[in-house]
């Protein structure tokens, strides 16, 4: 049973930041400029791999949903049983998770609501003051799996191989991964908050110890509307050179431009099918952020009752539809390359890591199939003791009592990027959590 009411005003709950209401332990979080969803607890999850993970996750939520007795009094998008997911970027390795919460409270065009999930008329579970954020104590960093010099290597390994591939491969997106160890466990809500308020126009996302402020929405589905945001092309800031000479050059580079028009048009191919009108404005536009500016695309469209592409039987609008959209659109070329198919295997053997749910798909999908699901970037992996996703040996160690978070970060590799410029991008990039999990003002 889901039970869904608007909070009353009179509620303690009604007014504080939705991340301060996160009680402690396992946070879910998907919150952008105060509005959003936050959620804890577990009433129901699944954990899925592998090539066929959309589908699993699809027919798991449309089943579940099935099941449950919905009493929603508020009725807008995210209210009613919400899943959190977060998808793997590859089809191997890599684990995908969806967890259906006890608690969601959300707010949305200044409403705030509360959902409880659990047996018909099983006792309301407690939201009452949550434990004290804890501070995560000193941080140090060490080499995860892909150092800063292996990642460089990595870059120019690619630079070649696409010099030399004629046009058969235009774009690989490579990343590389550094370790955070604190010497005090780590409270996911630390990061949440101190990235929440730096990057107020990103969306703060927690799901399964992977917390981040992402600037990049792949899929937003509003009933018959659909939205993403597509980022590619980067830049940042310069000593002495104003944010408005960096944007201007930025938006004038050749070499972002084309980055960014692979990325928005592998968007808008793979969606066009599910759409009757699909809007994609002619240029890019900057997205500036406090670490790096990006050149962004907004792209609006009204899905169609029946996709115009290939499976033209199946209803766009019922149940979990975004999850076969999200399917349909992921990896972009925002994350993945050009070609895709092309690009996505040269990453895994340039890396030589495992990227699990970093640049995957992640956000919330409710029961009427309405959801936002951004790229997971700019975050990091909270690695659990006992996880079996430790580092190498001698790769660093959070101590005995400490916390360690696995952060990533990369961008799109073109036949004429710089490896060291890459690398300063990538290390740009990895700034939001580091000065979320320093404290840094
Ligand atoms: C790969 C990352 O970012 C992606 C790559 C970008 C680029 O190459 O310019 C820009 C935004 C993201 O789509 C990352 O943040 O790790």
């Amino acid at each position: 049973m889901a039970r869904t009411r608007r909070l009353d005003p009179a509620d303690p709950r009604h007014d504080r930041p939705l991340l301060d209401l996160l009680p402690g332990g396992e946070s879910l979080s998907w919150v952008r400029a105060g509005e959003g969803l936050v959620g804890w607890g577990c009433a129901a999850r699944l954990d899925t791999s592998g090539a066929g993970r959309f589908a699993d996750a699809d027919s798991w939520w449309r089943r579940l949903c099935g099941h449950i007795d919905v009493d929603d009094a508020v009725g807008l998008p995210g209210c009613g049983p919400v899943a959190f997911a977060s998808l793997a970027f590859a089809d191997v390795p890599g684990d995908s998770v969806l967890v259906l919460p006890e608690v969601i409270i959300g707010e949305r065009d200044g409403v705030r609501w509360i959902t409880t999930v659990g047996e018909p008329g099983a006792a309301e579970p407690t939201t009452g003051d949550p434990e004290p954020v804890h501070q995560p104590g000193t941080v140090s960093y060490s080499d995860g799996w892909l150092s800063a010099t292996g990642y460089r290597q990595a870059v120019a390994e690619a630079v070649r191989r696409m010099r030399s591939s004629g046009d058969e491969l235009r774009k690989i997106v490579l990343a590389h991964d550094l370790l955070a160890n604190t010497s005090e466990p780590l409270d996911e809500r630390f990061l949440l908050h101190n990235l929440a308020a730096r990057y107020d126009t990103c969306w703060t996302f927690a799901v399964d110890g992977l917390v981040g402020a992402t600037p990049e929405l792949l899929l937003e589905r509003r009933g018959y509307e659909v939205r993403s945001r597509v980022l590619a092309g980067t830049a940042w800031p310069h000593p002495g050179r104003t944010d408005d000479e960096i944007a201007a050059e930025l938006l004038s580079s050749e070499k972002n431009r084309s980055e960014h028009s692979y990325a928005a048009e592998s968007l808008a191919e793979s969606l066009r099918p599910f759409c009757s009108e699909l809007s994609v404005p002619s240029a890019p536009s900057v997205l500036r952020l406090r670490n790096v500016l990006h050149l962004a695309t907004d792209v609006e469209g009204k899905l169609a009752d029946t996709p115009t592409g290939s499976d033209p039987g199946r209803p766009n609008t019922d149940g979990a539809g975004l999850l076969t959209m999200i399917e349909a659109v992921h990896p972009t070329a925002a994350v993945g390359g050009t070609p895709t198919a092309a690009a996505v295997p040269v990453i895994a053997e340039l890396e030589g890591m495992d990227r699990g749910r970093y640049a995957g798909p992640v956000g919330w999908i409710d029961g009427a199939g309405n959801g936002e699901l951004g790229i997971a970037l700019r975050c990091g992996q909270v690695e659990r003791p006992g996880s079996g996703a430790e580092s190498p040996a001698g790769a660093g160690s959070g101590g005995a009592r400490g916390g360690r978070v696995r952060l990533f970060a990369g961008g799109g590799i073109v036949p004429d990027s710089d490896p060291d410029l890459e690398v300063a991008e990538a290390e740009a990039k990895l700034l939001p959590v580091r000065e979320a999990l320093e404290g840094v003002l």
